[in-house]
């Protein structure tokens, strides 16, 4: 596999395309993350609600890929937003671990009804400084949750993922990140493998490339400038997800699949100013 481009932000510099972990555990997950690094993969995501860090940990801990080529993500869960438990819980991530540091820790949602996003993310900001974490962003955060943070403690997150696929190509948000120097981190990409995966307009591109609809779809990622996560626990899958890099889309191809989106294109309707998710 050849080697991926890396993304500028402001604050961090990642890899083009990173794995998801949710729902990779266990003796078996350790082994598909084993994988992951073999094939190429250096940025990994992982959450407190994932029950997962212990795999991740213990991943990057026996593969032969080099503790310091690993991006190591975990994210803060909602009920965990109060400054002393923040930290608290980014402590027991790392001890979870087994790992010295982890490179980014994002609040997971923002909860903004519970209204203590803030805080937390002052915990963040000491944990970095503490050199626990690396680096810090957020997750499902919309720009009034980021003008907050930054008006409030004048630190600008690194980071802000959020669900991002053709059917929710989320282009105000993209261009909010862009402009600060955030770098945009695409959840659930391929769509979880529903529909998206079978609409004929990708099957239509990917025949022209010789490529399936999720290379189409995690191309489409990357020419817009933004680091998709896709998650898969299969090598075949995991390789095929990484093989991005021989052929790319025309400029009208791109305008045709951001035409997929759709005006509420959220896929499970978890709108990050009502959604709760402790
Ligand atoms: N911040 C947040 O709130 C959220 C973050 N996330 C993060 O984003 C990651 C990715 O999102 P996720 O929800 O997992 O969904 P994805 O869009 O990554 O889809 C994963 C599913 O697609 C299948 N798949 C993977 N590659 C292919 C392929 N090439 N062709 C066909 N099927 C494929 C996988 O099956 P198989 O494993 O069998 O290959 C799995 O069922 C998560 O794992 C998690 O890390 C996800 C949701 C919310
Ligand atoms: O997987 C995550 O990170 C989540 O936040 C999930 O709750 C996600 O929203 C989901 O799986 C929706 O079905």
């Amino acid at each position: 596999m050849s080697q991926v481009p890396m993304v500028f932000g402001a604050e961090i510099t990642l890899p083009a395309i990173g794995f998801g972990t949710g729902g990779i555990q266990g003796y078996a997950g350790v082994e598909a993350l084993i994988q992951a690094f073999e094939l190429g993969y250096r940025l990994i995501d992982s959450a407190v609600n994932y029950e997962n860090e212990g795999t991740v940990g213990r991943a990057v801990r026996r593969s032969s890929v080099p503790r310091e080529e690993i991006i190591v993500t975990s994210k803060l869960p909602g009920r965990h937003h109060a400054y002393d438990e923040a930290l608290a819980t980014i402590e027991e991530s790392l001890f979870r671990t087994g790992l010295d540091y982890l490179d980014l820790y994002l609040i997971h949602w923002p909860l903004p009804r519970l209204d203590r996003y803030v805080e937390a993310w002052q915990a963040l900001i000491t944990a970095r400084d503490r050199g626990l974490v690396r680096a810090i962003g957020v997750s499902n955060f919309l720009s009034s949750h980021i003008d907050r943070l930054i008006e409030e403690t004048g630190v600008s997150p690194a980071v802000n993922q959020v669900e991002l696929h053709p059917f929710f190509p989320q282009a105000e948000q993209r261009a909010y990140n862009a402009d600060r120097g955030i770098v945009t981190q695409a959840w659930c990409p391929i769509g979880r493998a529903g529909d998206l995966l079978s609409h004929p307009l990708l099957g239509a591109i990917g025949e022209r490339y010789g490529v399936s609809r999720a290379q189409v779809i995690l191309r489409w990622h990357l020419q817009l400038g933004v680091v998709p996560i896709p998650k898969s626990s299969s090598p075949e899958r995991q390789y095929e997800n990484l093989d991005l890099f021989g052929f790319d889309l025309t400029d009208d191809e791109m305008t045709e699949i951001t035409a997929l989106g759709r005006p509420d294109g959220r896929l499970f309707g978890l709108d990050p100013a009502t959604h709760e998710e402790f």
